[in-house]
């Protein structure tokens, strides 16, 4: 079981996506930017790490949203998504094929990696309800 965090960060009514590349696991497929948690790390502290790693952004991360277990063909992953905050809306794409701005609205248009889904979808509730 993989467990990896990732992070659903806001500035003003957006939130960066980022397209995974033709060489990862899941090619193409559409994810909030983070990665595996290693032996020992917090998770708050791994997520800051790995959008340091993949964005060059400083991020302030807020609330855990559920856990999802998703079990793919070849492996099995718990996805923590925190809500986070953008002290500015630069970034450095230096791992993924495409990463933007995007509003919850139009979340739905993209092929998502599978474990996402729901949490795209309580997004969208969620904003729905505002
Ligand atoms: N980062 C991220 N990974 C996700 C999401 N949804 C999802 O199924 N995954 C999967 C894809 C990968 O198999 C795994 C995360 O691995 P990764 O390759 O992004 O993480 P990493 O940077 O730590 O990996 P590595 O290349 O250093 O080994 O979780 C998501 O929203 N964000």
């Amino acid at each position: 079981m993989l467990h990896v965090v990732c992070a659903i960060i806001y500035n003003d009514d957006e939130i960066l996506i980022a397209q995974r590349n033709d060489k990862m696991a899941l090619p193409l497929k559409w994810e909030f930017p983070g990665g595996k948690v290693e032996k020992g790390e917090d998770k708050k502290t791994a997520l800051r790490r790995e959008i340091k790693e993949e964005l060059a952004m400083e991020i302030e991360v807020g609330k855990a949203l559920e856990p999802v277990i998703y079990h793919y063909q070849d492996f099995s992953i718990t996805l923590y998504p925190y809500v986070c905050g953008a002290l500015t809306k630069e970034f450095i794409k230096r791992e993924h094929r495409e990463i933007r701005w995007e509003k919850i609205e139009n979340l739905k248009k993209y092929d998502w990696a599978a474990a996402d889904v729901p949490v795209v979808k309580k997004l969208i509730t969620e904003i729905n309800k505002m």
